[in-house]
């Protein structure tokens, strides 16, 4: 091997073992992983890497798995500062008498920004390296995200009703639309659309929501047929199942995220099939508002794309996308009567490629192969209770928690180092958030 034949690489990952995820998710041994600027420049043999890379920077994981950073497809970031707030509620009770009267109370750009930057941190501690929020000031959560180096979709709020963000559609859609515009060629940030709910957007706005994401091409997210009451309420107004009045409106197509997706029948799944929408199960969320079940194998034998979110820590209560991972997992074989439902390599695609693909992002993300971004987590394997390891990808979704979670990088730059976040200043987060829990307490007990 001569010099002009080795190839020069910033960093280089030897793992124990890689689950690249594409074009295989088998689990490979002793892989090295190269990074050169933005990009993983290969993943091969430590043996051929020895051979034809020199790195900057060599870091050795031998007792770490190592795959694509995560992808959580929904939450509410800010509403991290309301965790553990409001607990063992249905949804409605949840919104209109606990989380509306609160946001009313405290929402303002310093809860955004405060909240935001905690859901991060937890978030990129636990693997997360892309997540999707939606929520008030996308404007600063888009900021935010840019200035810490996470990637995100943010979408803009839609709803009938004036918010701290607005006075209602016009004023939603119009800042929108500047907010779109304003952030639409960034390599972080992907700006979208973000209708609340059938029971909270009424027709026109709809129809406007998707008019702007035809002339844009921004993305649609939005909560639907999460409760067996939004469905039956639905029916008794209009006439119509959500998905059929969404469908009606040119609301469905590949660009359009479903959140929750429970109480599903046939014609459902075949309006989500013929438009190619995107589904996204929030397990835990569903689980703990008793929301109802996600036929998530009926769905993925229909070849839906199928991905997965934590929805907001108010009603999670984490934003653990491993944990997510394993309740998914667990679920879809109670809700198939089949133990094979779900397979941990399965549950972890839904968190990577498949959430790259509802992005339209499968090209750059999602999967760790010479050309794509630099997005990439280490789990260490090492500790007794992960012991013994037959599959790594096993105990990534039945055994692992995400504070396992050892290095991550976000194009090619360190986020989390042994455990340790790079760039968030924790401590001055933590007294910030303090603050804002006293605040909330004194409210809540006056
Ligand atoms: C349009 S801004 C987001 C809005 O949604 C509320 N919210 C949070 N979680 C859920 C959920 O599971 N279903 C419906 N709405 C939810 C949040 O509090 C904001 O008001
Ligand atoms: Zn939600």
């Amino acid at each position: 091997m001569t010099a002009d034949t080795i190839t020069a690489a910033d960093i280089r990952i030897n793992a124990r073992w890689v689950i690249p995820m594409e074009p295989t998710d088998a689990v490979l041994d002793h892989q090295a992983v190269l990074v050169q600027g933005d990009r993983i420049a290969a993943v091969v043999s430590q043996e051929e890497a020895d051979t034809r890379f020199r790195a900057k920077e060599t870091i050795d994981l031998p007792s770490h798995v190592v795959l694509p950073g995560l992808i959580n497809m929904h939450g509410h970031a800010a509403m991290s500062l309301f965790r553990g707030m409001a607990d063992d509620l249905p949804l409605m009770t949840w919104l209109n008498d606990h989380i509306w009267p609160a946001e009313g109370a405290f929402v303002s750009e310093t809860f955004i920004a405060d909240g935001t930057q905690l859901a991060m941190a937890e978030m990129l501690r636990t693997g997360t390296t892309t997540f999707s929020d939606m929520y008030f000031f996308p404007e600063i959560v888009a900021q935010l995200a840019r200035d810490a180096g996470m990637r995100a979709q943010v979408c803009f709020p839609l709803l009938d009703f004036p918010t701290p963000w607005g006075s209602g559609p016009d004023e939603y859609l119009s800042k929108g639309e500047t907010f779109i515009r304003q952030w639409q060629d960034d390599p972080f940030i992907t700006p979208a659309i973000g209708p609340h709910a059938p029971y909270t957007v009424s027709d026109e706005p709809l129809l406007k929501a998707v008019a702007l994401s035809r002339s844009t091409g921004a993305p649609i997210q939005i909560h639907l047929h999460e409760t067996a009451f939004e469905v039956a309420d639905a029916i008794a107004q209009t006439g119509k199942r959500p998905t059929a009045r969404m469908a009606d409106l040119g609301v469905l197509g590949p660009l359009t995220q479903c959140v929750h997706m429970t109480q599903i029948d046939d014609s459902d799944i075949q309006l989500l099939r013929e438009t190619g929408a995107q589904v996204v199960h929030c397990p835990e969320s569903n689980l703990k508002l008793a929301s109802g079940l996600s036929p998530i194998q009926k769905f993925r034998d229909a070849g839906i794309n199928v991905t997965i979110g934590t929805d907001g820590a108010a009603s999670n209560n984490d934003l653990d996308l491993f944990g997510e991972l394993s309740t998914a997992a667990m679920l879809a074989k109670l809700v198939a009567n089949d133990a094979s439902a779900l397979s941990a390599h399965e549950a972890l695609a839904m968190a990577t490629i498949k959430g790259a693909k509802a992005l339209g992002r499968a090209h750059e993300l999602g999967s760790l192969e010479a050309g794509k971004l630099a997005d990439i987590i280490a789990v260490d394997l090492g500790d007794p209770f992960l012991q013994p390891v037959y599959d790594p990808a096993s105990h990534l979704v039945y055994s692992n928690h995400g504070r396992q979670v050892s290095h991550s990088w976000i194009n090619g730059v360190p986020q989390v180092q042994e455990g340790r976040l790079t760039r968030i200043d924790v401590p001055d987060l933590m007294l910030r958030v303090r603050g804002w829990a006293d605040r909330i307490r004194e409210q809540q007990s006056s």
